[in-house]
């Protein structure tokens, strides 16, 4: 029976019985937020509480790097059709409707959704970052949050968009909470001008936080050479925008050019293999290629109006066989690469010193239970890999603190409730 004490504090934990990379293994939280001790046995302890996993999984928490949380409202709410239609018929006049208690409960949805799969940090673009942030206070896990500009290539809106950018990054730095990191995002090429994407590129340097934008989701390229007279990524490079800061959603049409300036530049490509397919945007990020050329690869869900869901389990399973089967190679992405393209990838883009279950490391760590779907357990990384659902994750914990145990999240129901309530009431204003 789970102790409710034990929820949500940042306190001495040890956690007994787990596997850890094939081992039985036990793992000390000291009560900073870090990992402290990682061994078979751990004697030497001032556990609060102590977790006994009964053979668990123990993994790092999932990072995903592509996310717009409040589109969870929009769940189910239109599919099957291409992403500029579904966009411009469907989400942004339903989108021009949200207010920041809708994008409160949105996140507050997503947070939780992430929590119950084991996701422990998530990079986020949307509108009314405040109201994200303090969802992502009240629930306990981490984030990076940007807001999305878009211009329109109006320069009254580039100015606009720039003062709600500046006051958003104030907000949240204001806040002074280690989980809640600020970015900037322009949206993309085709609905932020030249001026937009170089003003962020300057903010986010001088600031010193990611920069977080979508990059060739669909062929942007013959349109950028027509307007620019160059493909995406140069552009992108003409304007400032790529540097380590950098995190690219979606990069499918990347030639090797562009992979090698990604690589010089030292800019983290997102893959979104689940939205990629089901939005069918013509091609798999090239995987391979940006391995062979050194380039961080991490993994993102995007909206849960674009994949249905936040389950970073489904999307590491998706990753590792979309990118076999587009790049007709089985030993594309094998099991160990596509656990740490979902987790210690999208930490090292973000500068976290997570992703990984070690001393000194964040204490953001998740526990599968035994099931019948991780049984045997030949290959502890195989099972999470290419086995397991976010929904057999049973415990997970963020800065060292329980956010989940036994499949328990103080306060689910409410959240469920509300963020339903507040859909439908979204979708009848959008729609009357
Ligand atoms: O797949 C996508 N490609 C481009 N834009 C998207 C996608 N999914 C959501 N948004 C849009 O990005 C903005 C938030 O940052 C929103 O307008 C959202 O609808
Ligand atoms: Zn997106």
């Amino acid at each position: 029976m789970t102790e409710p004490d034990i929820f949500g504090k940042t306190v001495p934990i040890l956690i007994r019985n787990v596997t850890l990379n094939n081992k039985p293994a036990e793992i000390y939280l000291d009560g900073t937020g870090n990992i402290s001790a990682v061994a078979e046995k751990i004697t030497d302890h001032d556990a609060e509480f102590i977790i006994d996993g009964n053979g668990a999984t123990a993994l790092p928490g999932m990072v995903n790097m592509h996310t717009h949380s409040p589109m969870g409202l929009l769940r189910g709410y239109s599919d099957d059709m291409p992403l500029f239609e579904w966009l411009s018929t469907k989400i942004w006049p339903t989108e021009a409707h949200l207010t920041e208690n809708d994008i409160y409960w949105g996140a507050k949805l997503a947070c939780l959704e992430m929590i119950r799969t084991g996701t422990t940090t998530f990079n986020d673009m949307y509108f009314m970052m405040d109201n994200v942030a303090r969802a992502v206070d009240e629930a306990g896990i981490r984030a990076c949050l940007s807001y999305c500009m878009i211009d329109g290539g109006d320069h009254a809106k580039f100015e606009s968009e720039c003062s709600v950018m500046e006051k958003t990054v104030a907000a949240l730095k204001a806040r002074n909470n280690p989980r809640i990191m600020p970015g900037v995002s322009p949206h993309a090429i085709y609905t932020v001008s030249e001026e937009g994407l170089r003003w962020c590129a300057e903010f986010s340097r001088t600031e010193n936080i990611p920069l977080h934008i979508h990059v060739d989701e669909t062929d942007e390229n013959p349109d950028c050479i027509k307007a620019h007279g160059m493909r995406v990524v140069p552009w992108l490079d003409h304007c400032g925008v790529l540097s380590e800061r950098c995190i690219a959603a979606h990069c499918c049409w990347l030639d090797a050019d562009d992979i090698a300036l990604f690589a010089q530049r030292n800019v983290t490509a997102v893959h979104n293999p689940v939205s990629n397919m089901k939005l069918t945007v013509g091609r798999a990020l090239p995987y391979p290629e940006m391995k062979a050329a050194g380039v961080n690869v991490a993994l993102g869900t995007d909206g849960a109006s674009s994949n249905n869901d936040l389950d970073m389990f489904a999307e590491m399973k998706t990753a590792a066989i979309l990118q076999k089967f587009f790049w007709n190679d089985p030993t594309v992405m094998p099991a160990d690469e596509a656990l740490a393209v979902a987790s210690r990838n999208g930490a090292k883009a973000l500068g976290l010193n997570a992703g990984i279950i070690a001393p000194g490391y964040l204490a953001d760590i998740i526990l599968v239970g035994r099931n019948p779907a991780n049984v045997p357990a030949f290959n502890t990384t195989s099972n999470a890999v290419y086995a397991t659902s976010g929904l057999a994750v049973d415990t997970t914990i963020c800065n060292g603190a329980v956010l989940m145990h036994e499949g328990i999240i103080p306060g689910a129901e409410e959240i469920l409730k509300k963020s339903e309530e507040v859909a439908f009431d979204l979708v009848r204003r959008a729609t009357a």
